[in-house]
């Protein structure tokens, strides 16, 4: 039989394959792993997430998800090492251990299936879900702007070409020589996201349009208990906390600002890579309709997002000799947070 063990954590994987090494996890680790579908993507793809318990009933939760941007791969291969991390140090690390012994783990690995396989098959720095815009050639929605949490910004996004306020709300972007991204109207800033279909950062008809969206809405709805979700993308070695759809402090930024602090300086420890850190508004730019920020104003106090590797020299393109260093690094701040909450 496989073993998790023997995956190759450090190459990047179809979706199938992590798919197939998800079944391999909770056969290697059936007390603790289990695998759920929350739902189905545009395309009909099982929407996975893998719990970790060990029992209760409806126990406090942590909700992290990587890949919701298709073309950030170091979220899934990062989400995958973390996944088999915790099931091997349960038992063994004595912050694992009590974490589980009263909370239960969520992740979802392929938050965005469709625009993953798109990214393996035909553009890999293809962003956005795959779904059809009704009246429009260009495809897909931003799962990071559908969010309804300052959903399409205060001021509705005005048609603006001007390069400075893509530079301003996208500084991870303007390096992809994207043709849609070059000519796509770009909203003011104070919006966080578009309304043209055509935009990398397009919000959609509606919020929560988006299948692969509305599952986790469902999801961590219904469950009724999660205390942080933790949503991963990648790049610009940052960790977020909201808001992102407006400048003013959170009533919790101390204690979320000093948490992250503690949290990027044990990153820091490791190899010596570089973090920023803030709320979204003042550290990356203004962003609307984001998870993390939906989650906050739906109860979810430890709402945060990480900006993995690298700082741009090869952005979405990591060399995979970095995905182990990466996920390495993460996972003493990922525990930080996870240890907070246990806490608190
Ligand atoms: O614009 C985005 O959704 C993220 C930054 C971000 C991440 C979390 C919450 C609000 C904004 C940047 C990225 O990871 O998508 C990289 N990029 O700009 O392509
Ligand atoms: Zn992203």
């Amino acid at each position: 039989k496989r073993s998790s063990r023997t995956f190759d954590f450090a190459s990047y994987h179809t979706i199938d394959e992590i798919y197939d090494w998800m079944d391999v996890l909770v056969e290697d680790h059936p007390s603790l792993v289990s695998k759920i579908q929350i739902g189905q993507s545009y395309e009909n793809r099982p929407l996975y997430v893998l719990k970790f318990s060990t029992g209760g009933r409806n126990r406090p939760a942590i909700w992290l998800d990587t890949g919701i941007h298709a073309r950030e791969w170091i979220t899934h291969a990062t989400g995958v090492w973390t996944a088999n991390k915790i099931a091997s140090e349960y038992g063994q690390d004595p912050s694992v251990t009590a974490i589980l012994d009263s909370m239960d783990i969520f992740l979802e690995i392929v938050t965005n299936p469709d625009g993953f396989a798109f990214t393996h098959s035909s553009n890999r720095l293809w962003r956005k879900t795959r779904s059809i815009n009704a009246g429009s050639r260009c495809v897909g929605v931003d799962p990071n702007r559908n969010w309804d949490a300052g959903f399409g910004g205060e001021t509705s996004a005005t048609k603006k070409p001007s390069k400075l306020s893509a530079r301003a709300e996208n500084p991870g972007m303007e390096t992809l020589r994207d043709p849609l991204w070059i000519s796509s109207s770009c909203p003011a800033p104070g919006a966080g996201s578009s309304s043209d279909p055509c935009s990398e950062t397009y919000r959609g008809p509606h919020a929560h349009s988006e299948r692969e969206v509305r599952a986790v809405v469902d999801f961590i709805r219904a469950h009724g208990n999660v205390k942080s979700v933790i949503s991963i993308h990648s790049y610009s070695q940052m960790l977020l906390f909201p808001y992102g759809y407006r400048r003013e402090p959170i009533p919790d930024h101390q204690e979320m600002n000093e948490l992250a602090k503690k949290a990027v300086s044990d990153l820091a420890a490791v190899f010596g890579t570089k973090y920023s850190y803030g709320s979204i508004a003042t550290t990356i730019y203004m962003a609307g309709g984001t998870t993390i920020d939906w989650a906050y104003d739906n109860g979810v106090k430890y709402s945060f997002s990480l900006e993995l590797r690298d700082s741009g020299r090869y952005g979405f393109l990591l060399p995979s000799s970095q995905i182990v260093p990466t996920a390495t690094e993460t996972w003493p701040a990922l525990l930080d947070i996870m240890v907070h909450v246990l806490e608190h």
